[in-house]
């Protein structure tokens, strides 16, 4: 995305947005509600139209996981996550074998795949959502908040197949999300968006593979990124007396740096 505006009437909601993200990595951006986390990731999944800027897309099969499982109650959770296949063309027994397979990948046995959404607990839904979004194979997976509701357990669990399934095919993700340790957990670069109007205010490159990121590593960056003073303006969280954090990875090759940026120094850092 380059220069990348947006307004609905006469309120810009986005301006100058400067964004890019490459194969099999990954994007989280975060930031205060309102600020147009959700309008950004609509333009890039084409639900709506560019109104200024330029966005150019290499991705050819995108797919996206909303903040609701969002599946039909008339067709069980197999017929669910074979919809997409069903689009694509792929014939009936095919659908089937490949639905049955990414159901196993999360843990959804033959008896879950032949019940009715209304039949399945809210975290069954949002793995049957994973897996209709993943049976497509998409070589970008559009994510946003579909965790939100979910408890902390199913949550670690979904985050790992996820990223299992990003080594395993070099997946790219764009995910928005309210929760900063969830995208400190799976982003290699978190950016933080200020609002009025929206706009890339913080970027925070995480360099040690997601995979290998304990918890204790997940909340000393959390907390690093927490302690920045322009991160905390952004959430209208009031200033710290302490000094600085210290990086999570103090003496580490991959240290996490927090960066305020203008506009023209985010254009810059990519160029980088
Ligand atoms: N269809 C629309 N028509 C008019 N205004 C809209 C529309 N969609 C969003 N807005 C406004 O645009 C601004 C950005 O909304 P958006 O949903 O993109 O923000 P967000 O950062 O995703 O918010 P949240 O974190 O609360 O989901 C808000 O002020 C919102 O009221």
């Amino acid at each position: 995305m380059h220069g990348v505006s947006h307004a609905y009437g006469l309120h810009t909601v986005l301006e100058n947005i400067e964004l890019t993200l490459d194969a099999g990595r990954t994007l989280a951006l975060v930031g205060p509600s309102g600020c147009g986390k959700t309008t950004l990731l609509h333009l890039c999944a084409g639900l709506l139209t560019l109104q200024g800027g330029h966005l150019h897309n290499d991705f050819g099969r995108p797919a996206m996981m909303f903040q609701q499982p969002r599946l039909l109650p008339w067709k069980t959770a197999g017929e669910n996550i074979a919809l997409g296949l069903k689009a694509m063309g792929i014939p009936a027994r095919e659908r089937r074998q490949r639905a049955e397979r990414a159901g196993m990948a999360v843990e959804l046995d033959a008896g879950a795949l032949a019940q009715f959404p209304h039949q399945l607990s809210g975290g069954m839904q949002s793995r049957v959502a994973l897996a209709r979004a993943l049976v497509l194979e998409p070589d970008l997976l559009l994510l946003d908040e579909p965790f939100s509701a979910l408890d902390i357990g199913l949550k670690a669990q979904l985050h790992q197949w996820l990223l299992q399934e990003q080594a395993r095919r070099g997946l790219a993700m764009l995910m928005i999300t309210h929760d900063l340790m969830e995208a400190v957990r799976l982003a290699d670069t978190v950016l933080v968006m200020d609002s009025g109007p929206g706009r890339i205010a913080h970027r925070l490159d995480l360099p040690r593979p997601a995979l290998q990121r304990d918890d204790a590593w997940v909340h000393r960056s959390t907390a690093h990124l927490l302690h920045s003073p322009g991160v905390r303006r952004c959430f209208g969280l009031p200033p710290l007396a302490t000094g600085p954090h210290p990086s999570p990875d103090a003496g580490d090759a991959g240290m996490a740096q927090v960066i305020t940026l203008s506009p023209v120094q985010y254009k810059r850092s990519l160029a980088c």
